[in-house]
């Protein structure tokens, strides 16, 4: 997969350096670039905003890098899916994360300021698949904090990204359910307890238990979720709960 990023602070993606990404980055699984926009700008003081049209408190970024670095970065017919972190995205979902992770190229522009002078995003879409997300429904300084999350999202669900693949089944927004509670050693800790099923060695009883606890704190934490569950996807059992 091909992962381009485009933004003025690029020192906010170094954690992508780390861990699991840098070392798929390492191996050739990812091909991550990180480009700072002030390459594209041509002024002293490689300025890439200005004040918003109509007045306003702010700055707005302006086109003329983003179209510069367009042409640089997307040379020839080959195309990525464009995504513009934003407040006034789509929510991204786990299931976002899948659509996203089968895709060969993605680039994302990460916003300052107010934002992003909208002929950017207009101009992108009529050449690219251009999708503003949202990680949230609160305002950031800029949209580096957002790429790192979807990034980290994405490229875990690429195939030999993370190493054992089985981590990916039972996670969180898998079946549609929050994880049961986690345990290790040791088996008593300041007074509490793993819960005994766990320690019995029955994996039958061990996987009923999960997959109880899981609807138990997804009910708890998150109704919502249960609320669009297929009621097919649940054994008998589990309408009982
Ligand atoms: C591209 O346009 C942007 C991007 C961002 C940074 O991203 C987020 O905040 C975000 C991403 N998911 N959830 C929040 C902030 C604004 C903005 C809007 C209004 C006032 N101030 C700033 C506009």
């Amino acid at each position: 997969m091909k992962i381009d990023v485009v933004t003025v602070f690029p020192e906010y993606l170094a954690p992508l350096d780390l861990s699991l990404i840098g070392r798929a980055r390492e191996r050739g699984m990812l091909d991550l670039n990180v480009h700072d926009l002030r390459r594209w700008t041509h002024d002293v003081h490689h300025s890439v905003d200005g004040a918003p049209a109509g007045g306003g408190a702010g700055m707005v970024m302006k086109p003329q890098p983003w179209g510069e670095c367009f042409d640089e970065l997307i040379p020839g017919e080959a195309k990525p899916h464009l995504l513009v972190t934003s407040p006034a995205g789509r929510p991204f979902t786990q299931a976002m994360a899948h659509d996203l992770a089968a895709e060969p190229w993605l680039m994302f522009a990460c916003g300052r300021y107010e934002g992003i002078d909208q002929r950017v995003v207009d101009y992108a879409a009529e050449r690219m698949e251009v999708t503003e997300v949202s990680i949230g429904d609160y305002v950031l300084f800029g949209g580096e904090v957002a790429v790192l999350a979807i990034i980290e999202a994405v490229t875990r669900l690429v195939p030999g990204v993370l190493g054992n693949a089985a981590s990916l089944d039972d996670e969180s927004h898998n079946a549609g359910v929050l994880e049961a509670p986690a345990y290790t050693r040791p088996a008593e800790w300041r007074g509490h307890e793993i819960p005994p099923v766990l320690l019995s060695g029955d994996h039958g009883k061990v996987d009923r238990w999960r997959r109880e606890q899981a609807l138990l704190r997804t009910a708890r934490a998150r109704p919502d979720l249960l609320a669009r569950l297929d009621p097919g996807s649940l054994d008998k059992r589990d309408r009982l709960l």
